[in-house]
């Protein structure tokens, strides 16, 4: 292989020179010979001294499980780019015809990344009043319970009995920076708590609420683990206690179903309080049925409403996004 040689006092300023000009032969590891270096090239160059000689090829650590895993070459374009990670345990959306390869795939991200013990395949939809979905053991331990760390919080959970998200983390530091201290906070749909022990290291207290008896366990341990007494988990429906509680922000984190619960919501804010409500939205126009309803519920209970945001939050399926509308209730 063509190389150039020069003395280990000029090596810094040739590598820089051949790496401007392109030449510098990627994959390979650079040698010494005594007082000198030698550089391979991918093509001949001006100016230095030109060598032929072999170089060891530098061991280049995969990125990605795709670059490990072994599949039919038909089935190759299928393998998704991303996959969620919650804790130690990795999360994966397969289409059909990958189903049979999912061992391999399972076993290619444990190779790839090493911080990561157990994969599960995704095996229904988010589904039911829990909002859970069915997961399918693919490799590595089997084991559905881990610590999730995000925004300097702890989150201990079990993916296959509880809803949770990690593509949620940037939403809930958007509400966390809204957040102001000494705020009353009802967190309707808490789940195991990513909103409630959060803005619970800022606000006077947390109202957390959830209907999931696994989840409030879990929001139990939660509020222990992160120091946060002012999370006051409540188990039940929601439908419960709304009204019983003043609160200056209330968060409707069960988008599915959100419109369903805004009559609740304005009744547990204060006059100016804001809510922080969810729902999924068509790409060409995803505010307007919402914000109908939103308007239409508050005219039933004779409060006005002031919007203040409408945000995506993340796509949720093809032309569809997750999205948010922060509103005041005028009371
Ligand atoms: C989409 S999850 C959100 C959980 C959490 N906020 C998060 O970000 O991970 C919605 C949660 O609402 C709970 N839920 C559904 N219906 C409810 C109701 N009527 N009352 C209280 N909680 C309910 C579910 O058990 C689930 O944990």
């Amino acid at each position: 292989m063509l190389a150039v040689k020069v003395h280990k006092r000029e090596a810094e300023r040739v590598r820089r020179r051949l790496l401007e000009l392109g030449v510098l032969a990627k994959g390979y590891s650079v040698k010494r010979e005594g007082d000198y270096v030698l550089f391979p090239i991918t093509r001949p160059v001006e100016g230095f001294e030109l060598i032929d000689d072999e170089f060891e090829r530098t061991e280049k650590r995969p990125h990605s499980y795709r670059e490990v895993v072994e599949v039919p070459e038909d089935v190759r374009p299928f393998l998704p780019s991303s996959f969620d990670i919650i804790g130690d345990i990795a999360i994966i959306e397969l289409p059909e015809e990958l189903m049979s390869y999912g061992r391999v795939i399972g076993e290619a991200i444990l190779k790839v990344h090493r911080h990561i013990k157990a994969v599960f395949a995704k095996g229904s939809k988010v589904e039911g009043e829990y909002r859970v979905r069915e997961l399918i053991h693919l490799a590595g331990e089997r084991r559905t319970e881990t610590v999730h760390k995000e925004n300097g919080i702890r989150l201990k959970l079990d993916v296959a009995k509880v809803y949770f998200s990690p593509r949620l983390a940037t939403e809930r530091m958007r509400i966390f920076e809204k957040t102001r201290p000494g705020e009353i906070i009802f967190d309707m749909f808490a789940g195991v708590g990513p909103y409630s022990v959060l803005l619970a290291k800022k606000a006077k207290l947390v109202f957390a609420c959830d209907i999931n008896p696994r989840a409030v366990g879990y929001l139990e341990e939660n509020r222990l683990l992160n120091k946060t007494p002012n999370v006051l988990p409540v188990l039940g429906d929601v439908r419960r206690i709304a009204g019983k509680i003043e609160a200056d922000r209330v968060l409707m984190n069960l988008p599915k179903f959100a419109d369903r619960f805004l009559r609740e919501a304005m009744l547990s804010v204060k006059n100016g309080g804001v809510v922080h409500y969810y729902g999924f939205g068509p790409e060409e126009d995803l505010f307007s049925e919402h914000e109908a309803k939103i308007t239409g519920v508050a005219r039933e209970l004779g409060f006005h409403v002031e919007f203040l945001e409408g945000r995506k939050v993340r796509p949720y399926a093809p032309r569809q996004f997750n999205i948010a509308i922060d509103f005041r209730v005028l009371k």
